[in-house]
């Protein structure tokens, strides 16, 4: 199956507030920036990834991941993270809705395109699936079916929110790259140690974190 997935992005100014104590305000957009391209290029390459919609108003985040490969769809509802997603997931259900559709987070640096598409496979068996972060509170990616909604419904503490929904929680082994997103210096070390991407490695040696 191919998927269409729908990746959110903050305006790189504002996002990852909570790596400030790791990268200062000079150094973090553009570490947030080679996250995003770390996962969009992984995405991309997956063979389960049809193709991807990065959700953002951000203008030259918008230039590089386009010049990637990625569709750029502005945040025009402007309102957070579900509402950047569900406008997302309806503007690429116009172009191609009997798609399967999932929304991937956009901080996953160490992103393997051979465990995203395991995921996405053993998503396609539900008409909602959704995969737990690293710290088990958190969701990083949330499937639906051609026919169903994503009903994104992230922020702290999604997981249990996701399950409520109905969404049914995928328990895959050895699926850690498309689990460890980045919220903190210590989720980037987690990152770091499982191997990133060429863009993360390069900002994180600027930042001289050892680890690689
Ligand atoms: N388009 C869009 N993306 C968003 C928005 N809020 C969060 N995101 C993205 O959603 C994903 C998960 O968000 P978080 O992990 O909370 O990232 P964040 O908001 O940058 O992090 P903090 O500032 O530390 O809370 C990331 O890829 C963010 O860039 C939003 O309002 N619009
Ligand atoms: C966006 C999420 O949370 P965090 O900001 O902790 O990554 C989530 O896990 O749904």
């Amino acid at each position: 199956m191919q998927w269409t997935l729908v990746v959110p992005l903050k305006p790189l100014a504002h996002a990852k507030s909570r790596l400030s104590d790791t990268a200062g305000d000079a150094v973090r957009p553009g570490l947030v920036l080679a996250f995003a391209q770390d996962t969009v290029a992984a995405a991309l390459s997956c063979p389960a990834v049809r193709d991807v919609a990065v959700v953002t108003d951000d203008g030259l985040a918008g230039r590089e991941l386009g010049a990637l490969g990625a569709r750029i769809v502005p945040d025009a509802p402007g309102a957070g993270l579900n509402a950047a997603l569900a406008h997302g997931e309806a503007v690429v259900r116009t172009l191609r809705s009997r798609r399967p559709v999932a929304a991937l987070n956009a901080d996953l640096p160490a992103l393997r395109p051979a465990e995203l598409a395991r995921v996405l496979d053993a998503a396609a068996e539900f008409p909602r699936a959704f995969l737990a972060d690293a710290a088990a509170m958190g969701t990083t990616l949330l499937a639906a079916a051609p026919g169903a909604e994503l009903l994104p419904a992230f922020g702290t503490a999604s997981r249990t929110r996701h399950r409520a929904s109905g969404a049914v929680e995928l328990a895959l082994d050895a699926v850690d790259s498309v689990r460890q997103d980045v919220d903190t210096g210590e989720d980037l070390r987690a990152a770091l140690a499982l191997g990133v991407g060429p863009r993360t490695a390069a900002a994180a040696a600027r930042l001289l974190m050892p680890g690689q």
